[in-house]
């Protein structure tokens, strides 16, 4: 409950409270909470208040906030329910209320390193049918540790940010020789993205019950993929150019403390993992998407299928004394379900563009310039509340 007009159905109740990074006019950049159409500008609400390190609400990205830790994210969460429950703080919070329509939202945090797991089963098996067809489609590792690749962090842009169509070299298995042009299987993949608060130090690997230590939250993300230019560059080291041209994310970050009520356990493994990735209390998100191609809703993957939990692939990312920062964003790889209308790339959904899908009317198969796509999730709690992670769009420019 609360005392701020929060409209049905938004995905930013009064239990959410999301943080993010605005501009209002020409104003400085600072950070601010989503509660129903507006947010709440945090710095002089905390200033007026003489909240101790209130300073962190007036940068431009949330790294200091996420550098302090669990105890002070608790506490700002505790403080920010209550600003927002208790109407005695009507009049210090109301004057700092602006509509979000009369905000542009930036990205969020400044990204250190950026990783992306593999971590559906679905997905993997659809893909290594579709990039392997002569072999098993699941690799012998991929039940025995969480595969990813290290992305790059200085392509992750923030939703609304346009996406010029990527080029490079593509080679069909008929063709003879490789040719340099415009990608022309350009797809997506619906993703979620564990934004990492507190570092750890180099040598020393994160164990697997330590993620809430080291996490603070979540943001969609679309992982912008050039299938042919993936499909002839990525033996024998991984994704490369067909990926890394841009990554997007949705401006708000959820912490996982409003997350928690979203939680389910994680599916049991088998065969059982090594001891490094095992844990009582592995837990996965009850969160669904959607995927709107040029509004028309085309998808709905379930995150709760995921196989790996995002505790185990911070622990395997970090096994080898690799060290995590404050801003890594780790993604959880692309979110399929077992259903034809829960796949979650288009090279999935058109298989290969073997089988079309019908887009206000026209036959698509990936994507074609002027193309916008727009993600959206949310996790229902069992007692009914709405946690929403908002929404990533992005729209396909010509390449040059
Ligand atoms: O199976 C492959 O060769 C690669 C598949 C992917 O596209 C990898 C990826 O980006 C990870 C993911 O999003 O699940
Ligand atoms: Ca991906
Ligand atoms: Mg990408």
């Amino acid at each position: 409950m609360t005392w701020i007009n929060v409209p049905d159905g938004s995905p930013f109740g009064p239990e959410n409270l999301p943080l993010g990074i605005f501009r209002a006019g020409d104003e400085e950049p600072r950070m601010g909470a989503a509660i129903g159409d507006q947010v709440m500008d945090l710095a002089p609400v905390a200033s007026a208040q003489m909240l101790d390190g209130s300073q962190v609400f007036a940068e431009p990205t949330l790294n200091s906030f996420l550098a302090l830790g669990r105890p002070a994210w608790h506490a700002t969460r505790e403080w920010l329910l209550d600003l927002v429950r208790n109407e005695n703080n009507r009049d210090a919070v109301e004057p700092h209320l602006i509509p979000q329509s009369a905000v542009t939202m930036l990205l969020p945090f400044e990204v250190a390193d950026y990783v992306d797991f593999y971590a559906s089963e679905q997905h993997a098996t659809n893909l290594g049918r579709l990039f392997r067809p002569d072999s098993e489609p699941l690799l012998p590792n991929w039940k025995h540790l969480p595969v990813g690749y290290h992305g790059r962090a200085g392509t992750v842009v923030t939703s609304g940010t346009d996406i010029v169509r990527p080029s490079g070299q593509r080679k069909a298995p008929a063709d003879d020789a490789p040719t340099y042009g415009l990608s022309q299987r350009l797809d997506i993949e619906v993703e979620l993205g564990f934004v990492v608060g507190s570092p750890s130090k180099l040598g020393e690997p994160v164990p697997v019950d330590d993620f809430m230590d080291h996490v603070y939250g979540v943001v969609l993300v679309n992982d912008w993929s050039a299938r042919d230019l993936q499909a002839w560059e990525y033996v024998p080291l991984g994704p490369f150019l067909g990926k890394s041209f841009a990554t997007s994310i949705s401006p708000w970050v959820v912490s996982l403390e409003a997350l928690e009520a979203a939680e389910v356990p994680l599916a049991e493994q088998e065969p059982a993992v090594l001891p490094y990735l095992a844990s009582e209390n592995l837990a996965n998100y009850d969160i669904t998407f959607q995927v709107y191609w040029n509004g028309q809703l085309v998808s709905s993957p379930p995150y709760r299928e995921m196989y790996w939990s995002p505790a185990q692939m911070l622990a395997h990312l970090s096994v080898n004394g690799a060290s995590v920062r404050t801003g890594d964003l780790y993604a959880s790889g692309t979110v399929s379900g077992p259903e034809k209308d829960q796949r979650g790339s288009f090279i999935e959904l058109s298989w290969a563009g073997r089988e079309p899908l019908t887009v206000n009317g026209e036959e698509r198969t990936f994507l074609v310039d002027g193309d916008e796509v727009t993600i959206t999730g949310s996790a229902t709690t069992p007692d009914g509340h709405r946690i929403g992670l908002g929404s990533v769009t992005g729209r396909i420019l010509p390449g040059a």
